[in-house]
This record gives C-alpha cells, sequence and structure tokens, in this order.
C-alpha cells in the first residue's frame, strides 16, 4: 500500500468514527444542519416543547423515523470527504441485481408493447400494477435484505388483483389517464413521487416511458429525494446508477435505456427533487411549508405517490378507521388529481370498503399482520 492510499484510509476511517460518534449528539446536530426552513424549525420547536425529554418510544413514529435519518445524515453531511457518501447505497444497489430477472422481464414487456397492437389500456394497467407490486421491496423493512418481491411483476399485475384491498387502477386510467390522449393539443403532465431504488424504481422507470412513448403525457416528471432516506429511497445518484446499469445491459434493458435517455435529453421526461420530500411533515402541511411545491404539482393531471412511506404522509399517519373516506384522510391536500400505490406495511389504511374490512377480519379475525406484511396493497384514486 502506497504512502498516499493509506493516508486516505486514514483520514475516511477518522471521518467514519466522527460521523458515528455524532449520532451521539441527539438534537444538536440536526438543529445546525440544513434548518433554513423556517417551517421545519417550527415544528421541531413545537414538537419539543410538548415533550423536551423526547424519545424514540414517546414520539411519534413518523417524526422520530424522520428524524433518525436526517442524524444520520447530518453526521455524514459534516465530514469532509464522506459528506456526500450513501450508506445505503451498497443495498439498493444489491436489490437492483437481485431482481434484474424480474427487471429484464418488464423490459422486455415495455419494449414489445410499444410495438404491438394490444390496446394501450392493458399496457398501462399491466404497468401500474408492477410499479404498484415493485413497493413489495423494501429494505427498511426487510433490514437490508433485497430478495423480498414476492412475485414476478407482470404475474402480479395479472394474478394479484384479490390482494388489492382498494383497486381503482381500471377507473384512473379510463377516467384520467386515456383521455389525456384524446386531448393532443393540450399540454399533459403525470408526476411520480418516487419511492424505493432498485426493482420499484425500475418498475417507475418502464410505466414513466410507456405514458410519454403512448402520447398519454407530454412530460413525466419524476421526484426522489436529496440524500439517503428510509434506507432504500431514491436519490439522484440511484437515478443515474440505475440507468448506467440498462446502459450496460446487453439486452432489452440497453434498448429501454436508449430510448429512456432520449426522452430524458429532450425534457420529456425529468428528474427532480425537493427539500420537502425528506420533512417530517404530512402532505397536507405542504401548502404552508412548501407552496412552490404545492404550486407546482397542481400543474400537473395526476400525482402518483409511490409506497408506504408516502401514503402515511398523504393520510397523516393516523389510526384512520379502515372505512373512513380516503379523500377525507387526506386534510385538504389536492393539489390535482392523485393515485396513491401502495404495499401496506405500517398500520394506517382508510378508503376501504365495508366488504374489504369485513373480509380482513374474516381472513385475520383480531390479528393485524395484514396492515403490515407487505402482502395486501391499495390504488387508491381521488379526483379534483
Ligand atoms: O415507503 P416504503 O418504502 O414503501 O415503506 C417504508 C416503510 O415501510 O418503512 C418503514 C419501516 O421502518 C416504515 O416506516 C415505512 O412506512
Amino acid at each position: 500500500m502506497t504512502k498516499k492510499s493509506f493516508r486516505i484510509i486514514q483520514i475516511m476511517a477518522y471521518e467514519m468514527l466522527n460521523a458515528v460518534g455524532r449520532l451521539y449528539e441527539p438534537f444538536s446536530i440536526l438543529l445546525r444542519i440544513d434548518m433554513s426552513c423556517i417551517f421545519l424549525k417550527i415544528f421541531f420547536i413545537f414538537v419539543f416543547q410538548n415533550e423536551p425529554l423526547l424519545t424514540w418510544y414517546k414520539s411519534e413514529w413518523l417524526f422520530v423515523e424522520c428524524y433518525l435519518y436526517r442524524l444520520i445524515y447530518g453526521a455524514f453531511h459534516q465530514q469532509k470527504h464522506l459528506s456526500k457518501y450513501d450508506y445505503f447505497g451498497e443495498q439498493k444497489r444489491d436489490s437492483f441485481k437481485e431482481h434484474l430477472r424480474h427487471i429484464e422481464e418488464s423490459a422486455k414487456f415495455t419494449l414489445e408493447a410499444s410495438t404491438s397492437n394490444d390496446g394501450i389500456h392493458d399496457v398501462v394497467e399491466a404497468l401500474v400494477k408492477s410499479s404498484l407490486w415493485g413497493n413489495q421491496s423494501d429494505l427498511s423493512v426487510s433490514g437490508g435484505d433485497a430478495s423480498t418481491v414476492k412475485h414476478s411483476l407482470l404475474e402480479a399485475a395479472r394474478a394479484r388483483d384479490s390482494y388489492i384491498l382498494q383497486n381503482d387502477v381500471e377507473k384512473t386510467i379510463r377516467e384520467i389517464i386515456l383521455p389525456l390522449k384524446e386531448r393532443p393539443t393540450s399540454h399533459h403532465r403525470i408526476d411520480i413521487i418516487l419511492d424505493n431504488a432498485g426493482v420499484e424504481l425500475s418498475m417507475d422507470l418502464f410505466l414513466a416511458d410507456f405514458l410519454v412513448h403512448a402520447g398519454l403525457a407530454n412530460n413525466v416528471i419524476l421526484h426522489g429525494k436529496k440524500f439517503p432516506w428510509f434506507v432504500s429511497d431514491v436519490t439522484s445518484v440511484d437515478f443515474e446508477w440505475t440507468l448506467q446499469q440498462m446502459e450496460n445491459d446487453e439486452g432489452d434493458l440497453k434498448k429501454f435505456h436508449e430510448r429512456f435517455q432520449e426522452k430524458l435529453k429532450s425534457g420529456k421526461i425529468a428528474y427532480t427533487s425537493h427539500d420537502f420530500w425528506t420533512y417530517p411533515h404530512a402532505f397536507c402541511d405542504m401548502k404552508e411549508a412548501a407552496p412552490d411545491l404545492y404550486e407546482e404539482l397542481a400543474k400537473s393531471n395526476l400525482l402518483i405517490f409511490k409506497g408506504d412511506l408516502n401514503y402515511r404522509k398523504l393520510v397523516g399517519d393516523r389510526y384512520w378507521p379502515w372505512d373512513y373516506s380516503f379523500e377525507k384522510s387526506l386534510c385538504g391536500f389536492l393539489p390535482t388529481s392523485l393515485l396513491t400505490l401502495r404495499t401496506l406495511k405500517a398500520e394506517t389504511v382508510s378508503g376501504l370498503s365495508a366488504e374489504a374490512v369485513e373480509r380482513m377480519k374474516r381472513e385475520f379475525g383480531e390479528d393485524t399482520k395484514w396492515l403490515t406484511s407487505g402482502d395486501f396493497a391499495v390504488a387508491q384514486l381521488v379526483k379534483v
């Protein structure tokens, strides 16, 4: 080993220890880092005033989780060389590699569907459902085990409808997505608020690409996170890495990459991120805490919110009665029509039909594991 590389390792090791040591300085770092937003400050002060001796077990789950991820980010962000280091990066990359077979299968499907005479409706349906079931993979739930998508995504798209407890996919396609094609003169935009990297992101890219390819949207905007979040959430680095992997492929993924890249270059598909996505706020606070984002989202024809965490923030992570109106549980958040695609991993849900609630009670009795197992899903639409 040369003297120079030894020195680099020494510095990295020092910074790593420093960063980990920082994690034992609760709250102080967080309050120094990235606190430019006045609403974030007010939020923290409010929480601390109510509960000065706040601990993991005493606070709200959503808040302490967000706090934890910001704390880790803050500790690394303060280091000179490790400030951009993604401590979850390797796990996210593994999730892509271990699901490569599913990903290649869906790339092939997307390419073939684009040239065949199959109805656009059926293709969009398969891609939306693949994107939904892609959310079964979640490293923050599996403790880093990458192989958590239990079924081929396309197979799931066809065969797992009975696991979607509230299924508005058909309604969304019929009432929002397909009519966009019939209005070629106006500008159509669909936004996807991304969740996990790896297999889920890949499914989202296939969907985004096809929406533009089929003339259903002039623009698809993908929203990611600004820093590592809930282990597997997509950052710009994950987005670039995924495209790079596709480009390096020999077969259908490479072909898919070419046409996706063209759409990126022409601006038809764009990747963006906003600080708000890594705040602890429920989305009903967005209008006040991030009015610029709210206004931007309002320009879209449809917002597709991916995953469990986005769902929790949509409904404020509250214990709603399961059959309570989903629209009302948004507490006023509705910049434009929205569809949520989420497998259930946390104990909050609303908008289920009386039949679905009855069925879960019949099948599971008092046991509420169906709310957290990731086996069941919801696809819920609210139209403006
Ligand atoms: O948003 P995702 O990836 O679908 O799920 C994230 C999530 O399940 O992971 C956490 C477990 O720690 C939960 O807080 C959260 O809801």
